[in-house]
């Protein structure tokens, strides 16, 4: 497993930090349900958060403190804005709009066909014109990474001058394929772990297995 690192082109951040391991850990053991694993991934996301939010624009702002006036930052306009990928993406939500507060949201539902592979759109929410903001898509799983391309090309060809995808797992053959297809784009990956590899099935190896099914129950 990569532990940290830059991928040419496309900026990849493994965060390497022992409460990301540790929470990991538990997100990754088959016994953790459901309640438990929705708390996990609320808490891991912040602590991703953190490393995603540190080029987040801000401006200066004057200040009086109960001592003296002093020059402090706030978070710049135009308002970031994050976007899930439905639905496990959704999982992700809250823990970082609670770092970022000012945000606005935007919503992808996105679907991956379990014998293709292929990713598709089935719902869209977002602002048409998204030039000049800085975009966090959420999505706890980068496998093939079809999904975060299809997603991401959106959002650039909406304006978005700035992407950043956080997501608890990656796999290297994600990473490489948006490498390959988002080359020239200013795309960072956050990622708590990139992973072996991809099995037959497409699953990440170890991987945690299907994180919207450990979120929120089998879809059908
Ligand atoms: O990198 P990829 O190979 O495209 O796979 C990753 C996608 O697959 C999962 O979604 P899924 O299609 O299972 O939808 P769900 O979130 O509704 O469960 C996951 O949440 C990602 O969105
Ligand atoms: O391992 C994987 C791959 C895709 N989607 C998941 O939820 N898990
Ligand atoms: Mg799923």
């Amino acid at each position: 497993m990569l532990s940290a690192g830059t991928v040419m082109g496309m900026r990849l951040h493994v965060v390497d930090h022992p409460l990301v391991a540790h929470k990991l850990t538990t997100l990754r053991d088959q016994r953790t349900d459901s309640p438990t694993f929705r708390r996990l991934a609320d808490e891991l996301v912040t602590l991703l958060a953190y490393e995603a939010t540190r080029d987040v624009r801000t401006e200066a702002v004057d200040i009086q403190t109960p001592v003296s006036p002093t020059t402090g930052v706030k978070l710049a306009r135009p308002r970031p804005l994050v976007v899930p990928i439905l639905r496990a993406g959704l999982g992700m939500l809250d823990g970082m709009v609670r770092l970022l507060p000012t945000a606005e949201v935007g919503f992808l539902g996105m679907i991956r066909n379990e014998e293709t592979l292929q990713a598709s759109t089935y719902a869209s929410r977002m602002p048409e014109d998204l030039s000049g903001r800085q975009v966090y898509v959420l999505d706890p799983m980068l496998a093939t990474g079809g999904t975060l391309v299809v997603a991401i090309q959106e959002l650039i060809k909406r304006g978005a001058d700035d992407v950043t995808a956080v997501v608890l797992l990656a796999a290297p053959e994600g990473v490489a394929l948006m490498e390959r297809e988002l080359a020239g784009t200013p795309v960072t990956v956050v990622t708590a772990a990139v992973d072996d590899h991809l099995n037959e099935h497409g699953y990440i190896v170890p991987g945690l297995g299907d994180a919207g099914d450990r979120l929120y129950g089998a879809a059908e």
